[in-house]
């Protein structure tokens, strides 16, 4: 691969705007049956969402995605949300126990309308597996699967029947694969995300190493559905997990789901633990999400998301850690 870069490296190339105002400017994107107000979904991490965000999420219009680590909840979860008359969208893995689980969703006539398969290596049997299992018991639900970091991947996982493939191998705030195992898109993820999606004939969500709202405009320019964020969710008063204060100010936990903290043990760690500064509520940082992205729209010269995928851009630079620290 040659002439790789990451988001820091981009600059997108505005083009002659089309609105008087940036409120003109439709930041709503389409996945599945479903529309939704932004191409953005917090990351399904436990210290990113829980219930009260999923149903928060839901009822405003928003994509979420629940996380996968208390699988005893995820039965009363998509109840819970049908009752409401919300969208169930839920998280598995791939270990034997979550065979039974479909089996059982689709016994009871439960079904989800979305299930993301969620494994740190998406390119592998296991992955392909499970897809034609929950295709094969649940074929209304959207199944997202992944995470992959190469256009062969994004193919195998389609042609197994996922409806979304989900781009990210090691690029996340609080990932350590990188670092641990040499391998991943960390540090060239904007360029992997380019590679997949010449490849994908469906969806592509990228997931991992979105630092500022800029980088949603990019990860849509190099073709992006939808983007999934950790980092820049974390911290906010709704956020689940510990509140620290250090020298007067407060901050919240963010880790990551193969760290130590998640696992409980010590075993193949590919994660860790941050504190993020308070940053106030959820509501607000998706409100600066939407203008920011209007704002994109209205630079890219159009009126919709699709605009901004025709821009064109510069490699202003070239980086290997996306701004973030080693460790
Ligand atoms: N996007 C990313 O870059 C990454 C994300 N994560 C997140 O961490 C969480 C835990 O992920 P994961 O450990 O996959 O989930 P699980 O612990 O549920 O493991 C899933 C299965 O895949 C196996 N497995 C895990 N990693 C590999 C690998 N590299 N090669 C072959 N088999 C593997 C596991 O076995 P065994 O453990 O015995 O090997 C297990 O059987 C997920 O939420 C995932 O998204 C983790 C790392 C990278
Ligand atoms: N390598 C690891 N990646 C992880 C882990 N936990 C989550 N993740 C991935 O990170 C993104 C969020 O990235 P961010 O840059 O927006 O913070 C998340 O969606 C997962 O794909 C982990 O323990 N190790």
């Amino acid at each position: 691969m040659e002439n790789v870069f990451d988001y820091e490296d981009i600059q997108l190339i505005p083009a002659k705007c089309v609105v008087n105002s940036r409120s003109e400017c439709d930041t709503s994107v389409t996945l599945g049956k479903h529309t939704f107000k932004l191409p953005v979904v917090p990351a399904n991490m436990q210290t990113i969402i829980d219930e009260k965000i999923a149903i928060y999420l839901a009822e405003n219009g928003y994509f979420y995605v629940m996380h996968r680590f208390e699988p005893e909840k995820r039965l009363t979860f998509i109840k819970d949300m049908h009752s409401r008359e919300l969208i169930a969208s839920i998280s598995v893995g791939v270990k034997e126990e979550e065979y039974g689980f479909i089996e059982q969703l689709s016994n009871d006539n439960i079904v989800p309308e979305y299930i993301t398969i969620d494994i740190a290596h998406g390119h592998s049997n296991a992955v392909i597996k499970m897809i034609q299992h929950i295709k094969k018991h649940l074929p209304e639900s959207f199944v997202i699967a992944g995470n992959v970091g190469t256009p062969e991947a994004v193919r195998e996982l389609e042609h197994a029947g996922a409806d979304a493939t989900k781009v990210g191998i090691g690029p996340g705030k609080v990932c350590i694969t990188k670092i641990k195992t040499g391998f991943g898109t960390g540090g060239w993820q904007l360029a992997a995300l380019r590679w997949c999606a010449k490849a994908a004939s469906k969806p592509i969500i990228a997931d991992g190493g979105i630092r500022t709202n800029g980088d949603i405009a990019k990860s849509v320019r190099f073709g992006a559905s939808m983007v999934m964020i950790g980092s820049l969710f974390a911290g906010h008063e709704e956020s689940p997990g510990q509140t620290i204060e250090k020298d007067g100010k407060a901050f919240k936990e963010y880790f990551g789901s193969a760290s130590e903290f998640q696992k409980g043990e010590k075993k193949n760690v590919e994660g860790k633990k941050m504190f993020v500064e308070h940053k106030g509520s959820l509501e607000d940082t998706l409100k600066e999400m939407e203008q920011d992205l209007q704002s994109s729209i209205s630079y890219a010269g159009g009126t919709k998301l699709e605009a901004i995928r025709n821009v064109d851009y510069v490699v202003v630079k070239n980086s290997i850690f996306n701004g973030d620290k080693v460790y």
